[in-house]
This record gives C-alpha cells, sequence and structure tokens, in this order.
C-alpha cells in the first residue's frame, strides 16, 4: 500500500495495490439443502468464506434498511456527528478504531443487546428497519452456526450457537458502511485488509461491489456483490474453536471510483461474551493433537486487540510455537503478485484492534 496525500477531507488513505483479478470462485450453499452442513464445512475449511442462499431473511427488510440507512448516510455531516458519541458505538467517518486506521467510507457501529440495537439516538426508522433486519440475520448466524457444528461432526449441534445468540453479554455488533465514491482517486481503501475477530459475521451489501478476499494462496480477488445473497465469513474466534480447521479470511474494501454507486453493506457480527474461554473445543482435538493456541478469554482478546492496527495480525500473541512454524512454511511457497502482510512470515506478537 502506498500513503497518498489529498485534501484534509480525505486525509491520508491508502491505496489498494493489487492487479486486476477476476472475480473469485465463492463458495454458493443454500442453507436449506441436504448437505449444506457438510458444504459449510468445506467452505471454511477452504477460504473461510462462502455465498449463502436461501437464508431467509426477507428482501423488503435487507431493501428497508438500505434506503433508510442511505437516508441518514445523506443528512449533514454535523448531523450524523452527533451520533458518534458512545465510542466505539455510533457514527464514524473515515477513521476505523482508536489507532491510526483511515479508509474512504462512513459507518454506524453498533452494539446488540437482546436482539435490540443499543442506540437510542437514531432516527426512529432507520432504528426500527436496523432492529427488524438484525432479528432476522441473527436467525441465520444460528442456523449458521448448527451447520458449523454439524459440519464439524460436534455431537451437540447447540455447542457455537449457544456461545453467540444463546449467551447471555454475548458480543455481538451490527454495523452498517456507506462508501461513497471517491472523486480524488482510483484503488482507495475502503476498509483496510483484516480480519474480523469475532465467531462469524454476516454480510449483505447492495450491488456495487469493491469488497475482496484473500485466497489461501495469498492473491486478492474480488467478491461479485450480490444483493440477494448474505456472504458468511469465518472469525479469528471460530479459527481457534476449530484449532485452525477452519480459517478466519483476510478482507479488505476498495471504495468505488468517481461516477460509481456509493457501496451500502451491513455486518452481523456473531461474537462471545467477554468470559467465554477460547480454545480449541476438546471433542474436535484427535488424539495427540496440540492446541495451535494458548487459551484466553474472549474479554482478554477484545482488550489486546483494541490497540493495534486494523491489519495486524492479531492472533500472534496467542499462538504456540508450531502454530508459528507452520504458517512461516505455508507463507514462504505462496507466489503472487499482490502486495499483502498475510503472505510474510509472521509478524511479532501484537495484535489488530477488534472494532
Ligand atoms: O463493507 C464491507 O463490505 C466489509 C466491511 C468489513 O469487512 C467489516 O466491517 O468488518
Ligand atoms: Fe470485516
Amino acid at each position: 500500500m502506498v500513503a497518498i496525500t489529498v485534501p484534509c477531507t480525505i486525509d491520508q488513505i491508502p491505496l489498494v495495490k493489487c492487479p486486476k483479478a477476476a472475480n473469485a470462485a465463492v463458495p454458493t450453499i443454500d442453507l436449506s439443502a441436504p448437505g449444506a452442513a457438510a458444504a459449510v464445512a468445506d467452505a471454511c475449511r477452504g477460504v473461510g468464506f462462502f455465498r449463502a442462499t436461501n437464508h431467509g431473511v426477507p428482501a423488503a427488510l435487507a431493501e428497508a434498511l438500505e434506503s433508510r440507512a442511505g437516508a441518514f448516510f445523506a443528512l449533514p455531516h454535523k448531523d450524523k456527528l452527533e451520533h458518534s458519541s458512545a465510542r466505539p458505538f455510533g457514527y464514524g467517518s473515515k477513521t476505523i478504531g482508536p489507532n491510526g486506521d483511515v479508509g474512504w467510507l462512513e459507518y454506524l457501529l453498533l452494539s446488540v443487546g437482546s436482539s435490540t440495537i443499543q442506540a437510542s439516538s437514531l432516527p426512529p426508522s432507520l432504528r426500527a428497519a436496523l432492529e427488524e433486519y438484525t432479528v432476522a440475520v441473527r436467525a441465520v448466524g444460528t442456523r449458521v452456526l448448527e451447520l458449523m457444528a454439524e459440519g464439524l461432526g460436534l455431537a451437540d449441534r447447540s455447542a457455537l450457537r449457544r456461545m453467540v445468540v444463546d449467551a447471555t453479554g454475548s458480543d455481538e455488533m451490527v454495523r452498517v458502511n456507506h462508501y461513497p465514491a471517491c472523486p480524488l482517486a482510483s484503488s482507495v481503501t475502503g476498509f483496510g485488509e483484516h480480519t474480523d475477530p469475532q465467531i462469524i459475521s454476516v454480510l449483505r451489501s447492495n450491488r456495487t461491489g469493491g469488497l475482496q478476499i484473500m485466497l489461501r494462496d495469498g492473491r486478492w480477488v474480488p467478491v461479485a456483490p450480490d444483493p440477494d445473497s448474505l456472504f458468511v465469513n469465518v472469525g479469528d474466534a471460530l479459527q481457534v474453536l476449530t484449532n485452525g480447521r477452519f480459517r478466519s479470511v483476510k478482507h479488505r474494501v476498495v471504495a468505488p471510483e468517481a461516477g460509481k454507486q456509493s457501496r451500502l453493506s451491513v455486518i452481523y457480527f456473531g461474537g462471545p461474551a467477554a468470559t467465554q474461554r477460547i480454545a480449541p473445543l476438546p471433542e474436535l482435538m484427535r488424539d495427540g493433537e496440540q492446541s495451535l493456541y494458548r487459551e484466553f478469554t474472549w474479554g482478554e482478546y477484545k482488550k489486546a486487540a483494541y490497540k493495534t492496527r486494523l491489519g495486524d495480525h492479531r492472533l500472534g500473541p496467542f499462538e504456540l510455537p508450531q502454530a508459528v512454524t507452520a504458517a512461516v512454511k505455508e507463507n514462504t511457497s505462496t507466489d503472487h503478485n499482490c502486495s499483502s502482510k498475510a503472505v510474510q512470515p509472521p509478524p511479532p506478537p501484537h495484535v489488530a484492534q477488534v472494532y
């Protein structure tokens, strides 16, 4: 990435440096089809990302949210700033987290408690649309977590779901990202590369692309937008719970170029309660298999992660030595042209922010 200096309204937003690539062949899984559990597990073992169809979220809910969120982002900047007081939650513009990450976007980051959005000051129609959508997307998260447990062969099909949707004090969030077309340059970072920290993320966007994922061989590839589908990605906590069987996928967003429609995405993040112990599920461990990570609680992870940058290797401090050796072997065998930190030997032990 190369930093550019542009007028202060943009500040210094890095460019994304990557050759043009064909759209990713994202695994597509019909959530209600027989065999969905095995397909989900395959996708999570592979790229760590899949497209979910037949997910049950009514199109009207997503469209209502899209139009109300669009109206919110069209408000004068000073009106939107009134919603930015409850950091890290609320409205944000161009800065992501407290540690210097910037992107060509504005967003609302909201905490979900008992299915309700914790943001009483939002315009009531937006809040209502967010709540309805959140209830529906949580149900998708529940179904996906059950399919994951089944696909992993866990006897207790509720083992993952219980950590997120059934747990008191679980760490669920909804984020609405708005990426206006960027008039000053192309390939401008919308949302810098990162992995999502939680257990799962469920994303929906409008018809404007920009999302890219990193394949296992280190290549960055664009994901074609599809407003009728939901995209699920494995988060860091799930990578640990499965002792690396499921892979937390690196992803990023490139801002739309001048003249293009804005990108609007809504992401549900399903994380556990602060006291939840995060360690490989004993039932998954084969005889003699060693944990790749030292045990931590979700609260410890978040605390460490808040101190770091978006693209940092946040699981690093929790990896045990054999995990680092395996990662070096994998990374040094890749060959590609994209600039990316993930194909370097693992960085020193520090972690990225949880946002
Ligand atoms: O806006 C997007 O499409 C993805 C954003 C993202 O990765 C995130 O909010 O964690
Ligand atoms: Fe993300």
